[in-house]
C-alpha cells in the first residue's frame, strides 16, 4: 500500500475492548462529535449499535470500503463511525457482566487491528480498555495490549503514560511485584533508555529528552543498605548513557523524584515498575492522560483507565482520556507523515 500524502486525513483504528466494559460507551460518545480523521471501529457492529441504544445516543455505522484507493480516508461526521466487522461476539454483551465466552473475540479484534496497521491500512490505533482477568480466566494467556502488540508487530515496547505536565515511562509493565527485581538488569534498562531517546523526538518532538530515572528501593537503596539494584544495575547504565551525552539523571529516590523542582527540568520520569509511577500520574491527570506504547513499528495510544464495569451502559463514564488518546494518535500520525512515513 503506498504511503499517504503529507497532511492527508489519517485513518485511525479504534478498538472498543472488553464488550462488558465502558469501551463501547466511550466509542459511541466519541462519535457524537466530528473529527478531522477517519475513525474505524474494529469490532462486532451489534456491540456499538446496542450500546448506543442503551445510552440513547445516535450512531450511524458506515462500512469501511474494502479498497481504500476508491475511498480515501475522510473526516468523520458527528454521529457516525466507520466500521470494520473483523470479529463476531460469541455471547451477548451485557454492560457490567463479564463473560469468558467473549475473550477470544476481544483478542481477534486486536489481532486484526495489528494486521491492518502493519499493512498500512491504518495510520494509528487507539485502544479502549480490555479486562485482563477475564481473558486469562478463559484460558488465554494475556498480560496487556503493550505486550500483545509487540508480539504481533515486533519491537521492544515501552509503556509511557502522558498527562498534562508529566510523562511517566515504565521499565517493567505487567509483572507481579515479587518478580520485578529479577526482571531488572543492565540490558533491559539500557534498551528502555535507548527506546525513550529514539522515540521521544520522533513521537513527541522532544529533541533532547531529559530523563529522571527512579531507583527501585526506598531511598534509592540508601547506599546499598536497602538493596543493591541501584549500585549493581541502574547507576552503571546511567553512567554509560551520560558518557554518551544523554541527559539522564538518577537513580533518584522514587518518593522525591516527582517533586516540582525535579519535574521542572525533566521530560520523562522512568519508573522501575507499574505502581511506582502510575499512581502519581493518575493522581495528577486521571481522565485526561494517555497511555502510549513506544518502540513499536506502529502508533498505538490508549486510555489511562480500565474497563470500569460499574459504569458500563450508564452514560456516566468520562470519555476525556479516549479523546486525548485520539488527539495524540492524530498528532503522531501527522508527525510521522511529515517525516516520510
Ligand atoms: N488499557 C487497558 O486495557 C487497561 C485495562 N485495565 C483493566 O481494567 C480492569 C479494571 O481495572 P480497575 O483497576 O478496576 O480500574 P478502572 O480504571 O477500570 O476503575 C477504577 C475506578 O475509576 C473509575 N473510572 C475508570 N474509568 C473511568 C472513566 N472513563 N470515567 C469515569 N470513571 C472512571 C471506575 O469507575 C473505578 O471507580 C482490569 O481488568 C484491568 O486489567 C486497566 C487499565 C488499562
Ligand atoms: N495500567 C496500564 C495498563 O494496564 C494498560 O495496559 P495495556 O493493555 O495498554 O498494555
Amino acid at each position: 500500500m503506498s504511503p499517504r500524502p503529507v497532511n492527508a486525513v489519517a485513518r485511525i483504528a479504534l478498538t472498543p475492548g472488553e464488550p462488558a466494559g465502558i469501551g463501547p460507551d466511550l466509542c459511541v460518545m466519541l462519535a457524537q462529535q466530528a473529527h478531522p480523521a477517519e475513525l474505524v471501529a474494529l469490532c462486532d457492529p451489534s456491540l456499538l449499535q446496542e450500546r448506543a441504544a442503551a445510552l440513547r445516543l445516535p450512531l450511524t455505522l458506515e462500512p469501511l470500503a474494502t479498497d481504500e484507493r476508491i475511498a480515501p480516508p475522510a473526516p468523520q461526521a458527528a454521529g457516525t463511525l466507520r466500521i470494520d466487522p473483523v470479529a463476531r461476539l460469541r455471547a451477548p454483551a451485557v454492560p457490567g457482566r463479564l463473560d469468558t465466552g467473549n475473550a477470544g473475540y476481544v483478542l481477534e479484534t486486536l489481532a486484526a487491528t495489528c494486521r491492518g496497521c502493519q499493512q498500512g491500512r491504518y495510520d494509528a490505533v487507539v485502544t479502549a480498555p480490555v479486562h485482563k482477568g477475564v481473558i486469562n480466566d478463559a484460558g488465554l494467556a494475556f498480560t496487556g495490549h503493550t505486550e500483545l502488540f509487540a508480539e504481533h508487530c515486533g519491537g521492544k515496547p515501552v509503556m509511557l503514560l502522558a498527562a498534562p505536565g508529566l510523562k511517566v515511562a515504565l521499565a517493567t509493565t505487567h509483572l507481579a511485584l515479587r518478580d520485578v527485581p529479577a526482571a531488572l538488569n543492565r540490558q533491559l534498562i539500557g534498551e528502555v533508555l535507548d527506546t525513550l531517546l529514539a522515540e521521544l523526538p520522533r513521537r513527541f518532538g522532544i529533541s533532547k529528552p531529559r530523563i529522571a530515572v527512579c531507583g527501585l528501593n526506598p531511598h534509592a537503596g540508601e547506599g546499598g543498605h536497602l538493596g543493591d539494584e541501584e549500585i549493581e544495575i541502574i547507576a552503571p547504565v546511567l553512567t554509560r548513557f551520560r558518557a554518551a551525552g544523554a541527559d539522564v539523571r538518577g537513580p533518584l529516590p522514587a518518593d522525591t523524584a516527582f517533586l516540582p523542582p525535579v519535574l521542572a527540568d525533566t521530560d520523562v520520569v522512568l519508573a522501575m515498575y507499574h505502581d511506582q509511577g502510575l499512581p502519581v500520574l493518575k493522581h495528577m491527570g486521571f481522565g485526561e492522560a494517555v497511555n502510549v506504547t513506544l518502540g513499536l513499528p506502529i502508533i498505538r495510544t490508549s486510555v489511562d483507565h480500565g474497563t470500569a464495569l460499574d459504569l458500563a451502559g450508564t452514560g456516566r463514564a468520562d470519555a476525556g482520556s479516549l479523546g486525548a488518546a485520539l488527539a495524540m494518535a492524530m498528532d503522531m500520525a501527522a508527525r510521522s507523515s511529515a517525516a516520510g512515513g
